[in-house]
């Protein structure tokens, strides 16, 4: 069964078009990764897949069901989400902020589980932050708060993951550590990206955006052509292959 599919998914501010009839499903356990130059609707087209942003037209259905028509319990159970303007700004423990991801599965009064202190524990292990469980969150680095509301997620154990720049703020091990976390797990995931050289390692397929439009869908081999960077991007672009891994090199002019 398809997972998540985004059918002719249209979404307008103040009278602009952001995003344009985008169209594409999500396998279960794939791990897709959004690219496409800056202000292409990256972030708007995955505001409207976790319910934060109305659509104008389209639907999104997540296995099986319309989002938009769900509870908001029912689609926090199912979607986690780690956005760019998460930061908050109510100062919480580390622990406390992860123990949030907890909430959906949670009754009005119930208190915290030997469970749920458990799947806290491993999430900040997960992302190698169990030594600051008890750190203010906002006296974090940049890197470190993005790893913790990585973790929040986590703890949802929603079986669908949207990620807007989850690499944003970190150190190249880091990173690596985050892309290869998310390909370990094996929730359905789908991220906006911005470096192509890791996108294309890490991610089963890529979808690129331009303008507001869904440019392409594939694998990264499929999507990652000097044609289309150049269109997207406007930049030159030289692929090359090296032991499997796909290289890129930029460069403004020919
Ligand atoms: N609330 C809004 N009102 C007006 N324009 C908006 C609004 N939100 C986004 N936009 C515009 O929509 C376009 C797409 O923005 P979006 O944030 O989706 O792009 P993006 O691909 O995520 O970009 P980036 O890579 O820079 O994060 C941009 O031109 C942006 O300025």
């Amino acid at each position: 069964m398809t997972q998540l599919s985004v059918k002719n998914l249209s979404v307008e501010i103040e009278g602009k078009q952001l995003v344009d009839a985008v169209l594409f499903d999500l396998q279960p356990g794939e791990f897709v990764g959004l690219v496409g130059p800056n202000g292409s609707g990256k972030s708007t087209l995955l505001r409207a897949i976790y319910r934060v942003l109305k659509p104008e037209s389209g639907r999104v259905i997540h296995l099986g069901d319309d989002v938009w028509k769900l509870t908001a319990r029912d689609a926090a159970r199912r979607t986690a989400v780690v956005a760019q303007e998460q930061m908050g700004e109510f100062d919480f423990t580390v622990r406390e902020l992860v123990q949030m991801g907890r909430t959906p599965h949670k009754g009005l009064l119930d208190g915290d589980s030997t469970g749920d202190r458990d799947i806290v524990d491993q999430c900040l292990e997960e992302v190698a932050m169990s030594h600051c469980a008890t750190r203010s969150f906002l006296s974090l680095s940049g890197g470190e708060k993005q790893r913790v509301l990585v973790a929040r997620a986590l703890a949802q154990q929603a079986p669908f993951l949207v990620l807007d720049e989850p690499t944003n703020h970190l150190d190249i091990r880091h990173q690596l550590e985050l892309l290869d976390l998310i390909r370990r797990l094996k929730i359905t995931t789908l991220a906006a990206l911005h470096d192509l050289t890791l996108a294309a390692r890490y991610c089963d397929r890529l979808a690129m955006m331009h303008g507001g439009t869904l440019i392409a869908v594939g694998t990264p081999a499929e999507v990652l052509t000097a044609d289309r960077i150049r269109e997207a991007y406007g930049v030159e672009a030289e692929i090359s292959n090296y032991d499997g891994r796909t290289r890129i090199d930029f460069d403004l002019k020919r």
